[in-house]
């Protein structure tokens, strides 16, 4: 429990200091809450000696204790409220700050982190694990450190009257804190298997989510429906299952502090019998009886939440220590845009899908890429860009070695138009702008009649402040690819990279979007992966993958003089755009 609340408390950062002040006014606001009943015990043992006719009661003593009376309830919701307002806002505000982070490392990680951990775990540590830390987190180290500093103070109270009272209330947390450690134990075997079921839940239903078109198509709906019935199932068990763990120790825990709050009861009633202590003094024991382990009995739920907070630290700890690509790198400005592949090699998990790849890009030229599916064409682009780091050699752009570049002075430099575009749930605006944020309007406005989406665009509901679907759901393939080419545009970059559409796009829409890619393209550095032939005839070098390799490379004119995999392309491409025509 202890290093788990120092955890907590490491995790607060430069905030912890806020924590401890907020400690202090728990301790004194603890005091003030004692003092009211600590008052009424005074003022009844007055009254009794008045009634006694030991000593009558002073009217100036009525006053003072009318006083000391508005003082403490005063004191008491002060340092309430000064512990609150120091102490709750802080998981907040840094649960916040960890969500940026979280979203800024995602930008530096290889793409390959995205393979190996499911969108479920990525989007349950951003949102309910960090939801839960930001819930409970402040509330546990209130419970706990607060809870023992509320039952120390009382027991320091207790004993300044009678120190058998105060050991029978020391003996009561002694037990609970046995059979907590014994819950928590429990807590520790049980919290990575409730965070696995939550993560598979998770995953589960974004599955299910995404793969709705295909369910549809193939009517299919018994294979999803059955995992994520399952995920649901496995959540219900293991929760019902912890809940029957944590039972028994849950009732000993509540046992040994009633046990021990009627000890304190029956101790200051021997007490007063024999006239060891007044009655006043033995009402007032037993009014704290009452409240004195109010807080530490909450404290058995702290366990398991702990547990379940442990277990979300250690997450996010794996997360930023994920190692980043540009994590040697710097940023630097680059002058130049030529590309230098030399003898590059690279692989998914152990798999070559890149073999020993030398060529030359230089700057302001075209580049054709052309092979056949799973050549590795989608790939090489992606070592451009980083989205990965070769196995062997190196790729220099400028004659830098983009090794050295961090990804965001890299990807300055680069626009790149994907096959399958992604357009964000914001207005079409937004996503033009994604592209340049502090474009304005009449920049938006201009790219989109470039790139030959003005017109569609002007045709929506809301215009330019329409929004779109998740993933441009509400847009048709032409339409989002314009929207892409408008973006990339509106970046202005020097090196473009471009994965021509080979989706069934009708002829209108061919035309429209190879009139926004000469826009987007005049001037530019580009690597285009191509699939028509107008394209590919008129790039300055073609190069042609097969396997991972080049097989060939060189102009139009050049490798069609020569038999080899780029005249059978051709000749098949020809065949394909005559027939679709
Ligand atoms: N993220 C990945 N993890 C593992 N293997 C991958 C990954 N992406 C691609 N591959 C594999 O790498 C090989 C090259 O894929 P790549 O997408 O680069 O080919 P491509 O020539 O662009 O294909 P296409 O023309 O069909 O898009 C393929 O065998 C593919 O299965």
């Amino acid at each position: 429990m202890v290093r788990s609340i120092q955890r907590l408390l490491n995790w607060t950062g430069t905030r912890r200091k806020r924590i401890y002040i907020g400690f202090v006014y728990s301790f004194f606001h603890t005091l003030f809450t004692a003092l009211p009943v600590i008052i009424a015990a005074y003022s009844l043992k007055l009254i009794l000696e008045d009634m006694n006719g030991k000593e009558s009661l002073a009217t100036s003593s009525i006053v003072y204790i009318a006083i000391s009376m508005v003082i403490a309830v005063a004191g008491r919701f002060m340092f309430g409220y000064l512990r609150a307002s120091t102490q709750e806002s802080v998981g907040y505000e840094v649960t916040a700050e960890q969500r940026i982070h979280i979203g800024g490392l995602l930008k530096r990680v290889s793409l390959g982190f995205f393979h190996r951990k499911k969108a479920g775990d990525i989007t349950s540590a951003v949102t309910t694990d960090l939801s839960f830390i930001e819930m409970h987190g402040m509330k546990m180290i209130d419970v706990i450190v607060n809870g023992y500093i509320s039952v120390f103070t009382l027991v320091l109270c207790l004993a300044f009257y009678h120190y058998a009272v105060a050991l029978v209330a020391i003996a009561g947390i002694a037990f609970s804190a046995l059979f907590l450690k014994l819950l928590r134990s429990k807590s520790e075997e049980n919290a990575p298997i409730h965070q696995q079921v939550k993560d598979r839940m998770i995953s589960a239903t974004i599955e299910y989510i995404r793969g709705m078109p295909e369910v549809k198509a193939y009517h299919q709906q018994g294979v999803t429906k059955d995992s994520i019935h399952k995920a649901y199932e496995m959540s219900k068990e293991i929760n019902i299952k912890i809940e029957k763990n944590y039972m028994p120790y849950n009732s000993l825990h509540l046992l040994s502090l009633h046990a021990a709050s009627t000890g304190i009861v029956a101790v200051s009633a021997w007490l007063a019998m024999n006239e060891i202590i007044p009655l006043s003094t033995m009402i007032m024991m037993v009014i704290f009886s009452f409240v004195i382990f109010n807080q530490v009995e909450a404290m058995n739920n702290a366990s398991h939440v702990l547990k379940v907070i442990d277990a979300t630290l250690d997450k996010l700890e794996e997360m930023n220590e994920t190692e980043f690509l540009d994590k040697h790198s710097k940023e630097i400005h680059l002058e130049k845009f030529d590309i230098q592949f030399t003898n590059v090699s690279f692989g998914y998990e152990g798999r070559q899908v890149i073999r020993d790849v030398s060529f030359t890009v230089p700057e302001h030229t075209t580049t054709a890429i052309v092979g056949p599916s799973g050549s590795g064409k989608t790939t090489l682009c992606k070592l451009i860009a980083r989205f990965y780091d070769v196995d062997q050699g190196q790729i220099e752009i400028g004659g830098v070695n983009i090794r050295e570049v961090t990804s965001e002075s890299l990807l300055k430099n680069m626009s790149i138009v994907f096959q399958k575009v992604y357009l964000f749930h914001d207005t079409i605006l937004n996503n033009i702008r994604f592209g340049k944020p502090d474009a304005t309007l009449e920049e938006v406005v201009e790219v989109s009649k470039k790139a030959r989406c003005h017109e569609f665009i002007m045709a929506l509901p809301d215009g330019y402040d329409t929004m779109v679907g998740e993933g441009g759901s509400t847009l048709s393939g032409g339409e989002k690819q314009r929207l892409s080419i408008a973006r990339a545009m509106l970046k202005d970059a020097p090196i473009i990279i471009l994965d021509e559409a080979t989706a069934s796009i009708d002829p209108e829409n061919e035309h429209e979007i190879q009139a926004a890619i000469s826009a987007l393209v005049a001037g530019k550095t580009i690597i285009i992966i191509a699939h028509r032939l107008a394209t590919i005839q008129h790039a300055d070098q073609i190069i042609v993958l097969d396997n991972g390799g080049i097989a060939q490379r060189g102009a139009h004119e050049d490798l069609i003089k020569g038999d080899g995999i780029y005249k059978n392309f051709l000749q098949i491409r020809k065949r394909a755009e005559g027939w679709s025509l």
